[in-house]
């Protein structure tokens, strides 16, 4: 890097002070594509507030809402496919226009779902593929009211970039109560015996049942509804072993179960209790092989899903009598088909799904989704995001301003290349911090580059969701390197971020660094607002705000006053100028920040003045 003379020649302006600065600093990043700003003719603000006055000159539509700033936005539209309790739908409704639709069938669904920026499900919407395609961008997140997110196509909404939060806790307590309510009327016959009954039938002997206490209950998948179905089990006195591959053996100590490998588990149990998740490893894990390790006599519940049990393997054990009993909740197909074999059964005891389905858990669950999907349509961190890395609250806070940066650096790297941005190949973005390299998380840092660069030659949206796909896809190869900065009491998260784009061709040949042929850009944060520090070899500053024009001269005299007469002759007002040079006399690049874009007669006479020999116009 070569020293450079760094004049910032600002008019002090409104905000452009230190400490306005930092009132004025980066706003939070969204997680989710940002809201876009709409001028409409009903606004929810004061008649005589600015915004409001650009909201009476547009024709009437959309509610808005405003932000703490004034500024309007667009109210999002939320579509409620499955039946919400009424506290959740008021959390949704402070904020959004909420329809809700419950029963729609999938076509219904695919011509409606392009109007929601949000769309709500329980367990009895698929949200395909297709459902994501027909939204044509607009859904930004997928709310599952409820922990199974089987339903949802991760993968096509994460390449979307929508968001899917779920509502992972509220309905724990509940699940685990239906599969100890199912284990005990099982074990007594109960729902038999009660149609018996009500068929005027009085069967004491057929209806004998089995005891629960000193028996060995197998509990597969030892998560939120597995480690309280353990809990209970204790207190009636059953034996607990456990087979979970992830789950830590102190909270299975805790409870006092024990855990073992799938087979040991399945082979010692007298009943068997489901509660992991359904995937590609646990699809039909339960099947022939493993209900022929299991005891003769075994008894299965399952309020898990449906799929991972080989149901007709399960009728087979049934009627073989390897398997006494089974309790069910949930199927493969679901309803399951009226003649089902396994639904009829004499020796199982069926529910439709009703696992999460108590007034108390239907509660909770519609607020824990209502409030995430609204913090997600707000851009604030999803607590509960399926699929996107969770980087938490204070992180994000701590990061906005550096985010802000690392897209603008990106969103100026790109500009810079000549002609196709296909050419661009590696990314390379280094990070100078005082921070330990375990306390500095920079995957949002990293998909914010990505949105820089791909976003000004394309029309994907990037966002922290899809931003790593994305790259993927456009086969850019994004790499990370830390370097150490020596200030550990900074008490910045970072020091500065360079983007370096690997060996393309510039349309500015000044950016390029002396050594590799690559495009550098470099920026710190200051006071709160991200500035252009980096040119290639030149050393600038220069705050990255409305539009930048570079201009690489031979240093001498007058330069600056040349450029800034041409620009203020067009009313083009400068807000940052920087020089910086190689050595006195020879090559020195200008960086002048512009709020207007100046038309093309003022940059042609710019680039008339003789001592300048390139120069681009850059938009932020
Ligand atoms: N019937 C209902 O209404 C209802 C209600 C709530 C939850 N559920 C279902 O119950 C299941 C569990 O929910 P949760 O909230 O406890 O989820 P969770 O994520 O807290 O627990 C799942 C556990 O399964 C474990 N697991 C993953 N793969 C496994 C494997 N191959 N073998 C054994 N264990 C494995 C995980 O490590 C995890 O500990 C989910 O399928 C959920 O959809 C159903
Ligand atoms: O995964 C879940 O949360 C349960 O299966 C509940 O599903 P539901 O919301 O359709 O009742």
């Amino acid at each position: 890097m070569v020293a450079a003379s760094s004049a910032i020649l600002s008019s002090p302006r409104a905000g452009s002070s230190p400490a306005a600065a930092r009132v004025r600093a980066a706003p939070a990043p969204s997680l989710v594509a940002p809201l876009p700003r709409l001028r409409v003719r009903s606004a929810v603000v004061s008649s005589s507030s600015p915004a409001a006055a650009v909201a009476a000159s547009e024709p009437a539509g959309r509610i808005l809402g405003a932000g703490s700033d004034g500024v309007l936005w667009p109210k999002p539209a939320v579509l409620v496919a499955e039946k919400l309790s009424e506290a959740g739908l008021a959390v949704l409704r402070q904020f959004a226009d909420v329809e809700c639709a419950y029963g729609m069938s999938p076509a219904e669904l695919l011509a409606k779902v392009a109007q929601f920026d949000a769309l709500i499900v329980r367990s009895g919407t698929k949200v395909t593929r297709e459902v994501l395609e027909a939204s044509r961008g607009r859904l930004r997140v997928v709310g599952r009211a409820g922990v199974g997110i089987d339903n949802v196509d991760l993968q096509a909404a994460t390449e979307a970039g929508c968001l899917v939060v779920n509502a992972p806790t509220a309905n724990t307590v509940a699940a685990a109560e239906h599969g100890i309510a199912l284990l005990a009327s099982m074990a007594r016959n109960v729902s038999q015996a009660d149609a018996a009954l009500k068929a005027g039938k009085w069967q004491r002997s057929k209806y004998v049942g089995v005891s629960l206490v000193g028996k060995t209950l197998a509990v597969m998948g030892f998560g939120k509804v597995g480690s309280e179905v353990a809990r209970r089990a204790k207190g009636l006195g059953m034996l607990v072993i456990a087979h979970d591959p992830y789950a830590p053996a102190d909270r299975a100590r805790a409870i006092g179960a024990e855990l073992v490998s799938f087979d040991e588990a399945i082979g010692r149990a007298d009943f068997i209790s489901l509660h992991m998740p359904l995937t590609q490893a646990t699809s039909k894990v339960f099947n022939d092989e493993s209900f022929a390790k299991m005891k003769t006599g075994v008894r299965i519940i399952n309020v898990a899903r449906g799929g991972v049990i080989d149901e007709d393997a399960l009728v087979r054990a049934l009627d073989s009598g390897k398997v006494a009993q089974a309790a069910l909740d949930v199927f493969i197909e679901e309803p399951p088909a009226k003649d089902s074999k396994l639904v009829l059964h004499e020796n199982v005891t069926v529910t439709p799904h009703l696992g999460a389905s108590t007034v108390e858990a239907q509660e909770g669950v519609a607020i824990e989704i209502a409030e995430a999907v609204v913090g997600a349509l707000r851009g604030e961190l999803a607590a509960t995001a399926v699929n996107a890395p969770m980087v938490p609250a204070e992180v994000m806070s701590e990061l906005a301003p550096y985010v802000s940066l690392a897209e603008k650096l990106g969103r100026l790297a790109v500009q810079l290349v000549a002609g196709e941005s296909g050419g661009i190949k590696g990314v390379k973005v280094v990070y100078t911090s005082a921070r330990d390299p375990d306390d500095l998380d920079t995957r949002l840092l990293r998909a914010m580059v990505t949105k820089g660069i791909v976003e000004p030659v394309s029309s994907t949206f990037v966002n922290l969701v899809n931003a790593d796909y994305t790259a993927k896809q456009r086969g850019l190869r994004i790499t990370e390197e830390r370097v150490s900065h020596e200030s550990p009491a900074a008490e910045a998260p970072l020091e500065s971020i360079q983007v370096r784009l690997s060996h393309v061709q510039s349309k500015f040949a000044g950016a390029i660094s002396d050594g590799a042929g690559d495009i550098v850009l470099e920026g710190r944060v200051k006071y709160g607002v991200p500035h252009l520090t980096v040119v290639g070899p030149y050393e600038v500053d220069v705050s990255l705000e409305g539009n930048l024009i570079l201009c690489r001269q031979v240093d001498q005299p007058g330069m600056i006053g040349k450029v800034g007469n041409i620009l203020g002759q067009r009313n083009v007002n400068v807000s940052f100028m920087s020089v910086g040079r190689t050595f006195r006399g020879k090559q020195a690049i200008m960086a002048i920040g512009v709020d207007e874009e100046p038309d093309k007669d003022t940059l042609e006479n710019i680039g008339k003045i003789p001592a300048i020999e390139e120069f681009v116009f850059l938009q932020l």
